[in-house]
């Protein structure tokens, strides 16, 4: 049983136009997931489901076998996932090491160190690091998260190569050895040539383009 289960989603924000139509899949622990598929297509209103930030229009989102609508979906934000999101999400009025401590007890400063920003970078407020820094913070949170699950929408978007490299390291490492669920939305060919599963969305249905050939 995977930990997350997707039974036939669907999703529309309007009439017209169904963006998901019947999407079934399973994800595990310990494996790294990339969702790819052309812009538009409908990678990040997926990863808000899973991440109970919306309701599909109809089918279900199993977490280790139970509906997080049945359960409560701000449940399932606060403890079962944790984010790296386009607009990273942070509190704007907080440090680095305070935005961390927001989501985990342990220590925040290794976590950022280990995304490579300085201990003066993470003592400043979040909104005079750069949008790539920002982008690490959200990496270094969503590390130190609790959460089994992460899921990360273009978490190397605004980086350049050797950083983005690293990125996808640790991504993969958080899935191997921290044993967590690591689904990553992603444009980057390097990134998808990483992960253990690679889905890719297209006319609203989600099929896969490379599985592990082993587990
Ligand atoms: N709040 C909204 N209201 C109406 N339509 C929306 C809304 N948000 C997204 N859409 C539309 O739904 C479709 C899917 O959007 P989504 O952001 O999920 O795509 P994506 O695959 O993540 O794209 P990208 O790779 O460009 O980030 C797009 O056609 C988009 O214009």
């Amino acid at each position: 049983m995977g930990i997350l289960e997707l039974q036939n989603l669907t999703y529309s924000y309007d009439k017209k136009r169904k963006v998901l139509r019947g999407i079934n899949a399973q994800m595990e622990a310990g494996k790294m997931y990339a969702i790819l598929g052309p812009s538009g297509c409908g990678k990040t209103t997926l990863l808000s489901l899973l991440g109970g930030l919306d309701s599909p229009t109809s089918g279900n989102i199993l977490f280790e076998g139970k509906g997080i609508a049945q359960a409560g979906l701000a449940g399932h934000r606060k403890k079962n996932v944790s984010f790296i999101f386009q607009s990273y999400n942070l509190i704007d009025y907080m440090t680095p090491q305070e935005n961390v401590r927001l989501t985990s007890k342990k220590p925040a400063l290794p976590f950022l160190e280990r995304l490579g920003l300085t201990r003066e970078e993470s003592k400043r407020n979040v909104l005079k690091l750069s949008g790539g820094q920002q982008q690490r913070v959200a990496i270094a949170r969503a590390l130190a998260s609790e959460a089994p699950v992460i899921l990360a929408d273009e978490p190397t978007g605004n980086l350049d190569e050797d950083t983005a490299g690293d990125i996808t390291e640790i991504l993969k490492e958080s899935a191997h050895q921290m044993k967590k669920c690591v689904i990553v939305v992603t444009h980057s060919g390097e990134l998808a040539k990483q992960a253990d599963v690679v889905f890719r969305l297209k006319k609203g249905e989600l099929q896969i383009e490379q599985s592990e050939k082993s587990s």
